[in-house]
């Protein structure tokens, strides 16, 4: 491999003061424009490289924070990538390795530097059980892939579009495609509203669910509307209505179902379900009740690894004590012998089997199902569904 070390040097320094200007006060993406806006100077491939680097460093966690940031940069790049300019200038003897598998890979780092698996992910001991920690540690080194789910009905002018644009894609399923990261579908212009990027275990997520012909649906916490999306795909002819607690949100679903070409009627109301809702919901009575609640995020921080250095386990107790509230008050809505449906794209027992636990004990519904939909084994995100009936 051919190494401009010049080069190579001037971006570990783009790279080293893009993170100190970081204070994890948003999520690192919208950073990262802002920075490139104020950063003009900077040619695309700079930019490129740049992100990459501070993604990977980030894909670190917490591990040898007692190590130099240049260091640090190399372990990350070592692993994460097969080929890596700043690895060939820092770490020359590490470059025969670098395209060994990624246990290996570990290995080697750890017979120098010692272990540090838990402290990529220091919350393991919190994880549900069906969680493998170990593989779930190591997908963090990985960049999650893009997913679309395509509509019904284009399935074939989609996929033939990708082809002709030489994109590659693997199809999972004849509405799921799965595309290398970083692909650009926006400037297939003819393809807008022909598909949706939704991650593959959000996909899967309403899989166990049934959707009668003229049921009356409740999406409490829609945001832009993913959930709903896939219910109507599931059953368009619903009474549908979406919640959310802030207008911002429920602005870009209707951008959102519009683009979709949506022709189910839908009602939307503004609501914070932290509180009881009596006085706005009155005699509002739900054969489906979905609550995609907000939680850590914790099963998608493979494409938000900033958060493995961020995340506090404080706020775990926060959100578990507003997902409680949120089922408390919605659940009265639900016609008995119907069908709620409780959503996290957590891996924290906290926000999954124990919410359950808390739906069956305090609220009385009885639980069907629940599983975690495993994504880190396929670079995809992972999630929790449970489903519960009204006795
Ligand atoms: C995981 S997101 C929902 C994602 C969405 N269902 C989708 O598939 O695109 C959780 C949503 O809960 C909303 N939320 C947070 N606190 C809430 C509250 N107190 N009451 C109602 N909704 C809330 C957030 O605004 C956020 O949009």
């Amino acid at each position: 491999m051919e190494v401009n070390s010049k080069r190579v040097n001037q971006r570990v320094r783009n790279f080293e003061r893009t993170i100190q200007e970081y204070q994890f006060k948003e999520p690192f993406s919208r950073f990262l424009t802002q920075f490139y806006k104020n950063n003009r100077q900077m040619g695309s491939s700079d930019r490129r490289m740049n992100s990459r680097l501070c993604y990977n460093y980030f894909r670190l966690g917490k591990a040898f924070s007692n190590l130099s940031v240049l260091d640090r940069l190399c372990i990350a790049e070592f692993l994460c990538e097969q080929n890596s300019a700043v690895v060939a200038v820092n770490k020359p003897d590490w470059i025969e390795k670098s395209t060994e598998g990624i246990e290996e890979k570990i290995n080697f780092i750890e017979a120098q530097f010692g272990q540090f698996l838990d402290d990529v992910f220091p919350f393991t001991s919190l994880l549900s059980p069906n969680i493998e920690k170990r593989s779930f540690i190591i997908s963090h080194f990985i960049q999650p892939n893009l997913y679309i789910r395509v509509q019904k009905g284009m399935e074939s002018k989609v996929k033939k579009t990708l082809e002709k644009n030489e994109i590659p894609f693997e199809e999972l399923s004849s509405q799921t495609l799965e595309l290398p990261n970083g692909t650009n579908l926006q400037q297939l212009k003819s393809l807008d509203g022909d598909y949706e990027v939704q991650d593959w275990a959000s996909q899967q997520s309403l899989n166990e669910v049934s959707v009668s012909p003229k049921s009356s649906w409740w999406d409490c916490c829609a945001a832009s509307g993913g959930k709903s999306l896939l219910l109507l795909d599931k059953e368009s002819n619903i009474k549908l209505l979406v919640s959310d607690v802030r207008l911002s949100i429920l602005r870009n679903l209707d951008e959102r179902f519009d683009k979709a070409d949506v022709k189910t009627y839908y009602r939307k109301k503004i609501l914070d379900l932290s509180k009881p809702v009596d006085h706005i919901m009155g005699e509002e009575r739900f054969d489906g009740i979905i609550v995609d609640a907000p939680c850590s995020g914790s099963g998608t921080w493979g494409r938000t690894p900033e958060m493995l250095q961020k995340f506090k386990t404080s706020e775990i107790d926060d959100y578990s004590t507003l997902q409680k509230q949120i089922v408390k008050n919605v659940a009265p809505y639900l016609k008995s012998g119907k069908t709620l449906v409780y959503i996290t794209c957590s891996v924290f027992a906290a926000e999954n089997e124990e919410i359950t636990q808390y739906i069956t004990d305090r609220l009385g519904l009885e639980l069907e199902n629940q599983q975690a939909i495993i994504g880190y084994d396929k670079k995809a995100d992972s999630m929790f569904v449970a489903r519960f009936k009204k006795p």
